[in-house]
């Protein structure tokens, strides 16, 4: 027997940037499209007229793409089950609303907004959990038509059966079960015509041929709602993985609505995809590799058994471990790309190469790169309060002694320490740091055997004569 292809989906609602979360969400379903060869697809849920904004879809699209995790259908790339776009679906819901009609699943509900906020009000207050209490369940045909006649306009509800268990195995959370009796008759189709999230979200699901829906556990308690309805009309139930959310620093999910950071702000400032697709793979998934991952890596090593239950809380520092990391593997084109042509502007070609080599262990953002790009190529230098107090400390033999060294030497770095060492009789720390902090105006920073050629002979002279007094 054919197993069939597995097709998972990352179906965002462009109602604001997207977040760390939100991309953890697309990166589990291309990882796990990409380990068995099968087709990520893309999905845009803009049924949210009022919040849905074609700004967001672009860069929910662009993110995606800086992040590598490109889809196999979907906008842009197109397919066999489009649209992609579900406000422009509508003629299909209409198709399904009207199955569910013929079985008597669906029923008009003329409640309005505040009569049901009462009622949910009255029913906390009884300490019962606030469900639709079924008003509008059986009106009569002419009741329907009376209503509809004062220009009323119902939403529509799904008729949930009483007694039941709906009972699935989660790919993360293992077997569960929920009872339809906890469960109210809920909405379909809003009042406005628009679908409602569980409906379309669903229906598009086994529209589409998705086998596999990995999404956050926000919608854990919507999956025997939809698996109701998709049972309804005869469609395929794909299989759900439901994934701890991802916290931030106060302890609540990161949201497009309490402004979590997003992927266009952590491009902005300067973080590697590389280093933020690492970073969130480990982030409810564990993996033995704890080295870097290309995504091809991260995808072969991908398993569903080694997604995790716990909240995952987001964690900056981890963030820039794994970001290090990417700077590191990268190449160096990659990393002139990242960096920008305002640095590459100030270092001089044929050392460029020799300019990454030197720093990228010392660089964590590209802005650290234009420091050093500043300290080594102009001949301003500003020196940090840690590298004055050895300046004077060091006193003007020592430079004097330096200059001499260096010009012997020319450029061998272990070899002007050496023979300056012999001169001064200075060794350790007292030796090494007035170096560095004459040539850099710094106390840390990277080897400096391999920052002196970049210095050259001549403005290293220059810096070293210039702590030497009278
Ligand atoms: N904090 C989070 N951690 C992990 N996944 C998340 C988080 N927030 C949302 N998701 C997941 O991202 C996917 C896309 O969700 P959606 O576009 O509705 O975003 P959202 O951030 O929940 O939006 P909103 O803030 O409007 O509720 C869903 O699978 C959802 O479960």
């Amino acid at each position: 027997m054919n197993t069939p292809t597995i097709k998972t989906r990352f179906a965002p609602s462009p109602t604001g940037l997207i977040h760390l979360g939100n991309a953890r969400t697309a990166l589990f379903n291309a990882l796990y499209a990409y380990r068995h060869q099968g087709t990520l697809l893309l999905r845009i849920e803009d049924t949210d007229l009022e919040r849905s904004q074609t700004e967001y879809v672009q860069q929910l699209m662009t993110d995606l793409h800086w992040l590598d995790l490109n889809w196999h259908e979907g906008p842009q790339v197109g397919g066999d089950n489009g649209p992609y776009y579900q406000s422009e679906r509508n003629e299909i819901y209409a198709h399904y609303y009207a199955l569910l009609e013929q079985q008597d699943a669906v029923y008009p509900c003329f409640c309005t907004p505040s009569e049901l906020a009462l009622a949910r009000k009255l029913q906390r207050t009884a300490g019962q959990a606030p469900r639709y209490a079924g008003t509008c369940a059986y009106l009569s045909q002419a009741e329907i038509a009376a209503k509809l006649e004062q220009g009323l306009k119902p939403t529509l509800r799904f008729r949930v059966p009483r007694g039941q268990k709906i009972e699935f195995l989660d790919l993360v959370k293992g077997q569960q079960q929920f009872a339809t009796d906890d469960i109210g008759d809920f909405i379909i189709r809003r009042a406005d015509g628009t679908p409602a999230f569980f409906f379309c979200n669903a229906i598009d699901d086994a529209l589409m041929g998705v086998t596999h829906v990995f999404r956050g556990d926000d919608h854990l308690t919507n999956t025997p709602r939809q698996i109701m309805m998709l049972q309804a009309l005869g469609l395929t139930i794909p299989q759900y993985g439901h994934i701890a959310l991802i916290v931030g620093d106060d302890g609540t999910p990161l949201s497009k609505r309490n402004g979590s950071q997003s992927i266009q702000e952590l491009r902005e400032n300067g973080w590697l995809a590389e280093g933020v697709v690492n970073y969130l793979a480990r982030l409810g998934h564990t993996y033995s590799e704890e080295s870097y991952l290309s995504l091809t890596e991260l995808a072969n090593h991908f398993a569903v058994e080694r997604l995790g239950r716990a909240p995952a809380h987001f964690d900056e520092q981890q963030l820039r471990h794994w970001q290090q990391m990417a700077v590191l593997q990268a190449s160096a084109t990659r990393l002139w790309d990242w960096i920008g042509q305002t640095v590459a502007a100030q270092v001089p070609h044929d050392l460029q190469t020799q300019f990454i080599a030197a720093i990228r262990s010392n660089m964590t953002y590209p802005h650290e790169a234009l420091h050093w790009a500043k300290i080594l190529f102009s001949d301003e230098l500003i020196f940090s309060p840690e590298a004055q107090t050895v300046l004077a400390k060091a006193g003007s033999d020592f430079f004097h002694q330096a200059i001499v060294t260096l010009a012997t030497t020319q450029g061998n770095y272990p070899e002007w320490v050496k023979q300056l060492k012999q001169a001064t009789g200075t060794q350790g720390k007292n030796l090494f740091m007035p170096l560095r902090a004459a040539l850099t105006g710094e106390v840390h920073g990277p080897e400096m055997a391999n920052l002196l050629p970049l210095i050259g002979l001549e403005r290293a002279r220059r810096r070293l004569q210039a702590n030497i007094m009278g």
